[in-house]
C-alpha cells in the first residue's frame, strides 16, 4: 500500500485553484510510470480519459512515446490531445497499458466494458508486458460480482447466445443505444450479465468462453499487474 503524493485538496497553481478528482488523480500515480520511449495501450472511459488527457499534455511537451487505443472513442481524443496513434495490427507487444474498470478487487480480478470496450481492451491487455488498472474508490470490492459482466455477441449468435447465457444463472440485457441495439466498434452487440452472485469468476469465464458467439466478456482475471485506486485523494497502490 503507496499513500500519493497527489492530493486532492484545491491547491494553487499558476493562480487557480485546482481540485482534481479521485479518477483524475489515480491517472496521475500511473502517469508517473511512462518512460520515454514506450509504446502506450490507452484504456477507454471516463477515468482513462483524464490518462489520455495528461499524457497529451506531456507529448505536447516533447516527451516521446507512441500509443495504441482500446477504442475508436479513445483514438479520436489521443489523436487530438497530440498523442501519436500507431495501429494496433501492426504490433505484437505493447510496453505498458493503462486502463479503468467498472469493479475490481485485491486478487486484481476486473470487471470492465461498461463502455463497451472490453475485447479490444482484453486484446491491448493481453499483449501487454504490464498493464495498470486505475480507479476511483467506487470501484473497489471485497470480491468482484457487483457490477454486470459485459459479454461481446455475433449477431448472428444473439438469441442462441442469450439462452446458453440464461442456463448459466445470468440475467443477460442487450444493450440499447438510441432505440436500437449498441454495437460495439466491431459491429457486436453486448448483453450486461448480472449474475444472483460470481463465487468462482474463473469458473464464469471459462463457461462464458466457451459459448459459440461470443466473442469477448468483461471479466479480466489475468491481465491487471496493479491498481492504483484514489480515494478521497489518497492513492493505494496493489501489485500482483
Ligand atoms: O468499456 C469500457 C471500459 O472497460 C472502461 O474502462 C470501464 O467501463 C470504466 O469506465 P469509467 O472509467 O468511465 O468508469
Amino acid at each position: 500500500m503507496v499513500e500519493s503524493i497527489f492530493g486532492s485538496t484545491p491547491s494553487a497553481a499558476a493562480g487557480s485553484l485546482i481540485h482534481r478528482s479521485d479518477k483524475e488523480i489515480a491517472a496521475l500515480a500511473a502517469l508517473a510510470e511512462v518512460e520515454a520511449g514506450m509504446t502506450v495501450g490507452l484504456g477507454t472511459g471516463s477515468t482513462a480519459a483524464f490518462f489520455v488527457s495528461h499524457l497529451g499534455e506531456r507529448v505536447r511537451a516533447g516527451f516521446s512515446i507512441a500509443a495504441v487505443a482500446t477504442s475508436l472513442s479513445t483514438e479520436n481524443v489521443a489523436r487530438r490531445a497530440g498523442i501519436p496513434i500507431i495501429a494496433f495490427e501492426d504490433l505484437a507487444t505493447v510496453d505498458l497499458t493503462v486502463d479503468g474498470a467498472d469493479e475490481v478487487d485485491d486478487r486484481l480480478f476486473a470487471i470492465k466494458g461498461a463502455g463497451g470496450a472490453m475485447l479490444r481492451e482484453k486484446i491491448v491487455a493481453a499483449s501487454s508486458r504490464r498493464m495498470i488498472v486505475i480507479a476511483d474508490g467506487s470501484k473497489l470490492s471485497a470480491a468482484i460480482g457487483r457490477a454486470p459482466v459485459p459479454v461481446e455477441i455475433l449477431p448472428f449468435a444473439r438469441e442462441f447466445v442469450l439462452a446458453e447465457l440464461r442456463r448459466l444463472d445470468a440475467e443477460p440485457v442487450l444493450r440499447i443505444a438510441n432505440d436500437a441495439y449498441y454495437h460495439s466498434d466491431q459491429g457486436n452487440l453486448i448483453a450486461d450479465c448480472a449474475f444472483a452472485s460470481l463465487p468462482d469468476p474463473v469458473a464464469t469465464a471459462a463457461a462464458l468462453s466457451a459459448i459459440p458467439g461470443i466473442l469477448g466478456h468483461g471479466l479480466f482475471l489475468t491481465e491487471v499487474d496493479t491498481i492504483y485506486s484514489a480515494n478521497g485523494g489518497v492513492v493505494t497502490r496493489l501489485d500482483r
